[in-house]
């Protein structure tokens, strides 16, 4: 079977290149080895953001006067899982295979391995696809579990995200998103979360982020233990977990969440057999062909290491297939930096959002991050809470912004936004980075009153016209 162009994987990102492509006039198959929709709709961002809504709802209604009265009950555990399950469509991919289909793209299923230049076999040889001008690698990431962890039969964000029950006392290994997101569920959910951690949580934002989460999270009920590290862990012929700190404390769990990073799914996809190293995260040129990789193969998403989220990966892939269609039809490829086929936005500024109580958003830089990259920056802090718009939010609503100015361009580099419910506040920070927006310009954009998008304002006085 020949198409133009094979991909990979159908998680978000490979659905998207696979769309691009034929909305481009080309045709496209994808391989899948589990459920259309990869990781992030069933194991990853949509399970794991149902888990936390519900919560999040509750506490904002408890915030304000009022509202509070009406609520008579506490969080409803099995309601919240139900949700979950409705997010996670049951575990089954109907929906997004018949969206393939009226898409236009053939699906394979089953595992795909590069056979030879431009062919993939699926499952071994049962089917070979070939390629007239590019198979993208799309194949994502699973969690990465250390072996002296194994033995435990640890959870992984997997197990994490689809459990059908709470468990009594969870321990989480780890200090990252994943770990700091799903310690704010369980303990929500009631469970006694004790987190650890071997640095500040959520070391790659500004500092202030991962301290006010531990300080929310304590607050909540969990033990947050930051600077250890575990030695061993053991499970019980009884499913308890033993875990021993390298200091000799040792440490007693229902359930153990190893939550430590990821890697890449290039172990079994046949990188061999194009003389390549199998495993690692593929490194790739800016409009997303394999370094080395004969033209032919690209490579975009989680698997490139580039930034492992949904909605970058999405944005590479709308970049990967425009290009596969623009050199296919011999078109001008557009890869200056924000061109069409490139994905610029990756180095400079790409958006996040962690779901904990408080949420933690950020674009572009820190401002650790934009000093060791030698840009002379002004650092401008401002009480989130102190705005009007937010002390109407919520009752004692605290939070906290931060932008990062480059003073040579006169530019936002970098936001940083901790508080309940800044999740939509980030996309005008988004806007003002990847604009390049002259802070002169940017006291042009009025936040209306009384709302908490004031915070611009306020962060622009304290800067000084
Ligand atoms: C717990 C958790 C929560 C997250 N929350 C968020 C969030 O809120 N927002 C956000 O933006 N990001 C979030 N992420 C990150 C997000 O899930 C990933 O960035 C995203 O799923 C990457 O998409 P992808 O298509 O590159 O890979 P994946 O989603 O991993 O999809 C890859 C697909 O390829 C398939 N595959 C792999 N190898 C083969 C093969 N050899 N043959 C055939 N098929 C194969 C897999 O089965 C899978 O379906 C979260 C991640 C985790 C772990
Ligand atoms: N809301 C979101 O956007 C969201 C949510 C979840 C996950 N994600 C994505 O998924 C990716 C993976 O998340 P993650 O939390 O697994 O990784 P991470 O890189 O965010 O955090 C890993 C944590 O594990 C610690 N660590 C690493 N090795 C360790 C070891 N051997 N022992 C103990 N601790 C160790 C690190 O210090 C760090 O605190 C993230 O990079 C993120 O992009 C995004």
């Amino acid at each position: 079977m020949t198409y133009d162009v094979i991909v990979l994987g159908a998680g978000p990102v490979g659905e998207n290149v696979a769309d691009r492509v034929v909305r481009g006039g080309l045709t496209a198959a994808v391989v899948e080895r589990e459920l259309v929709g990869g990781e992030c709709s069933y194991w990853a961002c949509m399970p794991t953001k149902a888990l936390l809504r519900s919560a999040a709802a509750l506490q904002a209604a408890r915030a304000v006067p009022g509202a509070r009265e009406a609520v008579t009950g506490d969080l409803d555990a099995a309601a919240v899982l139900r949700r979950r399950d409705a997010f996670a469509a049951h575990w089954t991919d109907q929906k997004q295979a018949s969206w393939l289909e009226s898409a236009g793209i053939a699906l394979h299923r089953g595992h795909g391995r590069i056979a030879a230049d431009r062919v993939v076999e699926v499952d071994g040889g049962r089917t070979t696809l070939t390629a007239r001008h590019a198979v993208v690698v799309a194949t994502g990431s699973g969690a990465l579990v250390p072996p002296r962890f194994r033995a435990a039969a640890p959870w992984t964000s997997r197990e994490a995200a689809a459990a059908q029950k709470v468990p009594g006392r969870l321990a989480v290994i780890g200090g990252g998103v994943v770990a700091t997101e799903m310690a704010t569920a369980f303990t929500s959910l009631g469970a006694a979360v004790t987190l650890l951690a071997r640095g500040p949580l959520l070391s790659r934002a500004e500092p202030f982020a991962g301290e006010r989460v531990t300080t929310s999270l304590r607050e909540a009920g969990a033990t947050v233990r930051t600077g250890v590290e575990v030695a061993s862990v053991t499970r019980d012929s009884d499913g308890t977990v033993h875990l021993t700190l390298t200091d000799g404390e040792r440490i007693e769990a229902d359930e153990l969440l190893v939550a430590v990073g990821r890697t890449p799914n290039t172990a079994d996809i046949g990188l061999d057999r194009i003389g390549r190293e199998p495993g690692g995260w593929l490194p790739v040129d800016d409009t997303f062909r394999v370094t080395d990789g004969g033209g032919w193969l690209y490579a975009a998403g989680d698997v490139t290491g580039r930034a492992l989220l949904t909605h970058q990966g999405k944005y590479q892939a709308r970049a990967v297939g425009d290009v596969i269609v623009a050199r296919a039809k011999g078109e001008a490829v557009e890869d200056a930096p924000w061109g069409r086929h490139v994905a610029t936005a990756d180095a400079r500024a790409v958006p996040q959002v962690v779901f904990t109580d408080p949420e933690v958003a950020s674009v572009g830089l820190t401002a650790a991050e934009a000093a060791a990259a030698g840009i002379r920056t002004r650092v401008v802090d401002y009480d989130l809470g102190a705005v009007a718009g937010a002390a109407l939010h919520a009752d004692g609503y605290a939070g906290h912004a931060r932008m990062v100015v480059d003073e040579d361009r006169q530019v936002l580099v970098g936001c940083t936004l901790v508080g309940p419910d800044v999740a939509e506040l980030l996309h005008a920070a988004t806007v003002a980075v990847v604009g390049e927006v002259p802070l002169q310009r940017l006291w042009h954009a009025v936040p209306a009153y009384p709302t908490v998008s004031e915070i611009w304002l306020r962060l622009l006085e304290a800067y000084g016209r």
